[in-house]
């Protein structure tokens, strides 16, 4: 790692930090998640250390509903740190240059919505980012930028590659945090078996880490839309599109070719489920594979058989990790795949990370602890990035940056 941390920064300065918060947003609400959680611990050490801090983060995107003021999250914030927290519904006018102005050590300060002011987006090269009036106003406000928003660090935006192009630039403990659990799978040795769970609906995803980190893991398992794919491929009756929905049939077309040639160069590294569940009257009906022989049964999660081997083999591994859920799991009959995986994993003491927006919500929900995993990761597509060996352009311009 060869970016800047906090350890690194003399106390007591006027820093700027980047965070990620972007939150669900449900009837104008915004929702409480772990964002807030991680995020809190870097802006309550710089509390303590006498910082005043302005804070910048994004929600949603504009035109979509979600693409709301950020007075909300600094509510929360201030829930998590314990601590009061300002918010000004501007990000770098005059409004938000007297806040800042007035800002002392301990102070915390939410500027507005990144994505409501001029510059932020679209995407574009840090170095033209660098030039935007937003960076050239903002800059000269503090001492130092910290950019702890790993999970936003795939976007070339101002607030994200801007900033450490024109001032000292640090890593805050998510960033850090992140950072090391992430690569990990890169850059760690691991003495015996390395398992990859992967599942969810996006195929490109699996493929994208079979062909990146292939080498590096023994036995990927598979479940999910992917995993039905992989069974499809594989001649099995599944994978195929129920009614009007469209899970498989773009999936199969834009893929088939390279699933067939995964199997065929890495088939030995690839187990599927060998028997699934689906839905009938409202119960968990199994199945296994070569008793299925109607196209188009909706398969909602991998049988209680395969989910019981994945297991085991996690139980024997020395470094588990896990991205896309197995099954349907925010319906409890189809929770079993994803569960009993990521229960195997806390029950080991395995190196463990678990990553994507919508996996790490099983560990909540089927009240598991995250501190038996290595690192539950906050990120979604950065850490997909991250897996797949694509460059996370926010990571690399804190990397040059000094
Ligand atoms: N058989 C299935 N049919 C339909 N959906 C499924 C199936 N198996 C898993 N899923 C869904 O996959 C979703 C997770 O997929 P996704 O690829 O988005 O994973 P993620 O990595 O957790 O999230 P993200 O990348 O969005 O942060 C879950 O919400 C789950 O319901
Ligand atoms: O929620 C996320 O994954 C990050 O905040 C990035 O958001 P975006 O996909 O809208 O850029």
């Amino acid at each position: 790692m060869t970016f800047q941390t906090l350890d690194d920064l003399d106390d007591g300065q006027r820093v700027l930090v980047r965070l990620d918060l972007n939150s669900p947003v449900e009837d104008g609400e915004v929702q409480d998640n772990r964002r807030f959680g991680r995020h809190a611990a870097t802006i309550s050490e710089l509390v303590d250390r006498d910082f005043a801090v302005a804070v910048m983060a994004h929600q949603g995107r504009p035109g979509d509903e979600d693409f709301v003021s950020l007075s909300q999250h600094a509510d929360i914030l201030a829930d998590h740190i314990d601590h009061d927290v300002d918010h000004v519904a501007d990000t770098f006018g005059g409004e938000a240059l007297d806040a800042i102005d007035a800002l002392e050590g301990g102070d915390v300060l939410v500027l507005e919505n990144t994505r409501m002011a001029d510059g932020e987006l679209p995407e574009e090269e840090p170095e033209v980012k660098a030039e935007t009036e937003f960076v050239q106003t903002l800059a000269p406000e503090f001492d130092a930028y910290i950019n702890d928003a790993y999970s936003a660090a795939h976007r070339s935006h101002a607030s994200l590659v801007g900033f450490p192009l024109v001032m000292d630039a640090y890593a805050g403990r998510v960033m850090e945090t992140e950072y090391q659990a992430n690569t990990a799978i890169a850059e760690k040795e691991f003495d015996g078996q390395v398992t990859m769970a992967m599942g969810g609906t996006k195929a490109t995803d699996v493929i994208g880490v079979i062909d990146h980190i292939g080498d590096k893991i023994d036995d990927f398992v598979l479940g999910g839309i992917a995993g039905q794919l992989f069974l499809r491929a594989q001649g099995y009756p599944i994978g195929y599109d129920v009614g009007d929905m469209d899970l498989f049939t773009t999936q199969w077309e834009n893929n088939q070719e390279i699933i067939e040639d995964i199997l065929e160069e890495r088939g030995d590294q690839i187990t599927v489920a060998h028997d699934v569940a689906y839905g009938e009257d409202g119960e968990r009906v199994e199945v296994d594979v070569d008793d299925v022989d109607e196209k188009g049964l909706g398969i909602m999660d991998i049988g209680t058989d395969t989910a019981e081997d994945y297991a085991e083999l996690a139980r024997e591994s020395d470094a588990v990790f896990v991205k896309g859920a197995l099954g349907v799991f925010e319906d409890e009959k189809f929770s079993t795949g994803t569960v009993t995986v990521l229960e195997a994993v806390a029950e080991t003491d395995c190196f463990s990370v678990v990553g994507g927006g919508d996996t790490s919500r099983a560990i909540t929900m089927y009240g598991m602890s995250e501190d038996s995993f290595d690192h539950v990761s906050i990120a979604g597509g950065a850490y997909i990035r991250a897996l797949t060996g694509d460059a996370l352009i926010g990571v690399e311009v804190l990397q040059n940056a000094n």
